[in-house]
């Protein structure tokens, strides 16, 4: 186990006089220096590098992985590139959530079926204030940056405000100087992919990085992919007045997540609200327009044959087709690493390999998006801890079959571990029965008395073992009650263990428990 930092406590103790006159950056290096190599302190040739690790980008995970290090003792530099919280807080989870929040909202109060259901009518129009809106996840992502900024300088992390280079190994290049660490962490993240022929001005043609600045709310927006992102924003634009249409490439809307999920999203997100889509297409030529003046075109060729299919005029167009990792500048040439479409190959500790299939090299690892692992802010966070914890010697690796995801529409969806079709596979692959059991939004009171009967829990479970192999949840509030079936996951509570732990009543945990019970055959009520 590693224990650098106490030692060097030690160390630089014994050397306090000499220490007192050098900058802290260096007291390590120097105490380190003024000792023999195998101290009775344990001191390591390592002791004379600038820090025990430094981490590039900070982000989620940069920032996880920091805050890790300090808690392990580790004496810890990250380089922000003056952008500290990264995509999460300034240009994803948070702002895109606060949208949402607003956003829902809205329409809430429009809905005034859903109102009157309650005994509530709102006497008059629902009005927004598009600015306030804006500024409210701005300044929501400014404010959650301002923190993690505090809790970095509080925990005593040196924030190097440059971009950083691998210049070799160990080593760092900032704007004016080369920093060491016996570990570095890459954890430069990602960026909105543009596909070819899709001019994104930022303000008629958008990626998330400017959708999330509201500008205008467009009468009728088109939306490239739909995934996550292209998700959340149909939720936001709708509830917010505008028209949708999706331009899905794959044969299907929602390509990426489990396909009864994917379908009753479909009745509860996309039929009931005025959004149209096409599948099976490219967008393969956007072009800006001018608002008011000229409309935004768009030319969509069918995925298959590549032939013209349709032109769309619209008055702003978002593109969320995924994300490319943000790794051209991190000096990766310098130390001879391949990449695979500038993913960063990592084995499980999160060490960089050299390549597809490449050898591990030394102390160096990557975490994040950049690594193509799950490109999630919590799994971020989560490989950042990892990876300190095998740089302090104590093996870890990060189960992603637990880790959960969740897409934060009205209702929301949840999912942890395989899809159902996923699941089909990978238990006639390894013999086993695979078990499904479903809880009902429609029979539990609390969502009844929210008047939010709609959705599901599905719970999907090796039959012999009983243990989940995944779950896929919609409806009111999935995001949060996705997390007990993670933890069972990552513990491998079975399905018989939890319908015999007590559900509180009457809450939406209560889905879930009609599942579990289900699962192993018994009612929930
Ligand atoms: C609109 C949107 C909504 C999202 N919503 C969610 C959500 O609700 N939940 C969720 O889990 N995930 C969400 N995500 C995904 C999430 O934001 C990412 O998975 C997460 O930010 C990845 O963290 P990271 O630390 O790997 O990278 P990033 O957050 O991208 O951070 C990397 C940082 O490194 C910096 N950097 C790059 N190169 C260098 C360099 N050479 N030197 C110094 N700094 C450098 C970058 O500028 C950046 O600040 C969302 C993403 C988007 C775009
Ligand atoms: N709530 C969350 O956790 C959350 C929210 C937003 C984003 N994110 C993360 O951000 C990342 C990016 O999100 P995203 O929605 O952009 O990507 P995504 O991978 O979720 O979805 C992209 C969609 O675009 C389609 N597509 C790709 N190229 C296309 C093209 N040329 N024409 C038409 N369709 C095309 C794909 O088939 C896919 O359905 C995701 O990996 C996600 O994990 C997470």
């Amino acid at each position: 186990m590693r224990t650098t930092m106490r030692c060097c406590a030690a160390a630089v103790g014994a050397v306090s006089l000499a220490s007192a006159f050098v900058a802290p950056s260096n007291r390590l290096a120097l105490s380190a220096s003024l000792l023999p190599r195998s101290s009775r302190f344990g001191l390591r040739m390592a002791d004379s590098y600038d820090y025990d690790v430094i981490i590039v980008g900070c982000g989620v995970g940069g920032h996880g992985a920091a805050l890790h290090a300090r808690a392990c003792g580790l004496k810890t530099a990250v380089f922000s590139g003056k952008d500290v919280g990264g995509t999460c807080v300034n240009r994803g989870c948070v702002p895109s959530k606060a949208l949402l929040a607003a956003a829902g909202r809205v329409r809430d109060m429009q809905n005034e079926h859903h109102l009157e259901g309650l005994g509530i009518t709102v006497d008059g129009e629902v009005k927004f204030d598009r600015q306030a809106v804006a500024d409210h996840a701005k300044n929501l992502a400014s404010r959650v940056r301002g923190n993690l900024e505090a809790s970095l300088k509080g925990l005593g992390v040196d924030v190097i405000e440059d971009a950083g280079e691998l210049v070799r190994a160990h080593t760092v290049k900032g704007a004016s100087r080369e920093y060491t660490a016996k570990d570095i962490i890459l954890a430069p993240g990602s960026l909105p992919f543009v596909p070819p022929g899709v001019q994104a001005d930022e303000k008629t043609v958008f990626t998330s990085d400017g959708g999330l600045n509201l500008e205008f709310v467009p009468e009728y927006v088109a939306i490239v992919g739909s995934g996550y992102i292209g998700l959340e924003f149909s939720d936001v634009y709708t509830a917010l007045g505008a028209e949708v249409t999706f331009i899905e490439a794959l044969p299907m809307i929602m390509p990426t997540f489990d396909r009864e999920i994917a379908r009753l999203a479909e009745r509860l997100l996309i039929k009931p609200r005025a959004i149209d889509y096409r599948v099976g297409v490219f967008a393969s030529e956007v072009t800006p327009g001018i608002p008011g003046v000229k409309p935004v075109t768009i030319k969509m060729i069918d995925a298959k044959t590549k032939e013209h299919v349709e032109t769309l005029e619209v008055d702003a167009c978002m593109v969320a087709t995924g994300r490319v990792p943000n790794t051209k500048t991190l000096g990766l040439d310098n130390m001879g690493i391949e990449t695979v479409r500038g993913f960063v190959q990592v084995n499980d500790k999160m060490q960089v390999l050299s390549g597809p299939d490449g050898a591990v090299v030394p102390n160096l690892y990557c975490i994040g998006d950049a690594n193509g692992k799950m490109m999630l802010a919590h799994a971020a966070s989560a490989h950042g801890v990892s990876a300190v914890e095998n740089i302090c010697g104590r093996a870890n690796v990060v189960n992603h079959n637990a880790i959960p995801a969740a897409c934060f529409t009205h209702p929301e969806i949840a999912m942890v571990g395989l899809t159902e079709e996923q699941a089909k596979e990978d238990a006639a692959a390894k013999g086993y029965e695979l078990g499904k059991s479903v809880g009902h939004f429609r029979a539990n009171s609390k969502a009844l008395a929210e008047g939010e009967g709609d959705g599901i829990a599905k719970v999907l479970f090796n039959k012999g073992t009983e243990e989940i192999v995944g779950v896929h949840i919609i409806g009111i509030h999935a995001a949060d009650l996705i997390q007990e079936c993670s933890n069972a996951i990552a513990t491998g509570t079975t399905v018989r263990e939890l319908s015999m732990l007590v559900h509180t009543h009457p809450t939406l945990c209560e889905v879930l428990d009609e599942a579990f019970k289900g699962a192993v055959g018994r009612a929930a009520h």
